[in-house]
């Protein structure tokens, strides 16, 4: 059953549309990506899943509440994509001061708080937030997140802007919380993460919703698999490159037909690539071609 249901959801800034017609619904323990340029709508859509931006129209339904109720609350974690953090605490007294917020009692929320903060491996927690590293502020702010035990987790850019040995950590880390059951929806530039990671994936452009599903399924849809195949001589289509032949089809039956004429001209197929677009490939496509359909 879908733990998230969104339908038709608007949000217009003044007379400005951020995000327009977006649906979409997510199962339990999915990891969903929200994939799109800067300006897109992510974070607005984000916002409006966790209940700190009003949808000017259409709704939301995040663990059986309505965004932004108490009880809906309860059962949400969000890592918003800039988290001022009170700088003058430690991690540990920065976390036990939102663990009481949420009413967790101390003993539950001691334990936890040093859980979380063991398996993200921060160092310096006794250290003031002010004087750690980002990357260490950011794996505070997701141990934040985790403080009242949440079924939900939305994640808007968990791991912009940091070294590649804590984006991995920390992408890692969202596989982890997603294995044990947690739903988390999650933002990102670095589509390869998302790729990595994302069961299903929404691609964003001018606030709308250019493409969803798999990774697999938007390949499938946009382009596919391609087959570079090598031969030293040319089947009629193919590109003379490095004193070879490259001849570019999506079908397997169409590489042993170019295998034939090759041999046919006595030639010989001497290699074949198997190219898979990659997510960035695939989104360049897709939001060119909406671009294109605008114009
Ligand atoms: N409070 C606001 N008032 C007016 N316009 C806004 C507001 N918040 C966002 N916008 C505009 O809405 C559009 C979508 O913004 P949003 O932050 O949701 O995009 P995004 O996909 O998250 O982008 P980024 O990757 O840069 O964070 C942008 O054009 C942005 O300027």
């Amino acid at each position: 059953m879908a733990i998230l249901e969104v339908d038709d959801l608007r949000k217009e800034y003044g007379g400005f549309v951020a995000v327009e017609g977006s649906s979409f619904s997510i199962e339990r323990g999915e990891v969903f990506g929200v994939v799109g340029p800067n300006g897109a709508g992510k974070t607005t859509t984000l916002k409006m899943l966790a209940g700190l931006v009003e949808p000017t129209d259409g709704h939301a339904v995040v663990a059986g509440h309505t965004p932004g109720e108490p009880a809906m609350q309860r059962r949400l974690g969000f890592l918003p994509e800039e988290s001022p953090l009170y700088e003058e605490m430690t991690a540990v007294e920065y976390l036990s001061f939102f663990a009481d917020l949420y009413g967790v009692p101390d003993s539950v929320a001691d334990e936890r708080i040093a859980a979380s903060l063991d398996r993200l491996e921060l160092e310096h927690r006794d250290r003031r937030i002010g004087n750690v590293s980002k990357g260490m502020k950011r794996k505070v702010a997701i141990a934040r997140a985790l403080v009242n035990d949440p079924d939900v987790l939305i994640f808007d850019e968990p791991a912009s802007g940091l070294d590649p040995l804590t984006t991995n950590y920390i992408i890692e880390f969202t596989r982890e919380l997603a294995a044990e059951g947690k739903t988390v929806v999650f933002s990102a530039h670095n589509l390869f993460h998302v790729e990595s990671i994302c069961d299903r994936v929404v691609i964003m452009n001018d606030g709308r919703i250019i493409a969803r599903g798999s990774v697999e399924e938007i390949r499938d849809a946009h382009g596919g698999t391609e087959y570079h195949v090598y031969a030293t001589a040319d089947a009629g289509d193919g590109i003379a490159e490095n004193g070879h032949y490259r001849h570019v089809v999506e079908e397997m039956a169409a590489v042993e037909s170019i295998r034939e004429t090759v041999q046919a001209a006595g030639g010989r197929v001497v290699d074949i690539e198997t190219k898979t677009p990659t997510l960035e490939e695939i989104f360049l496509e897709v939001a060119g071609d909406a671009a294109e359909a605008d114009v």
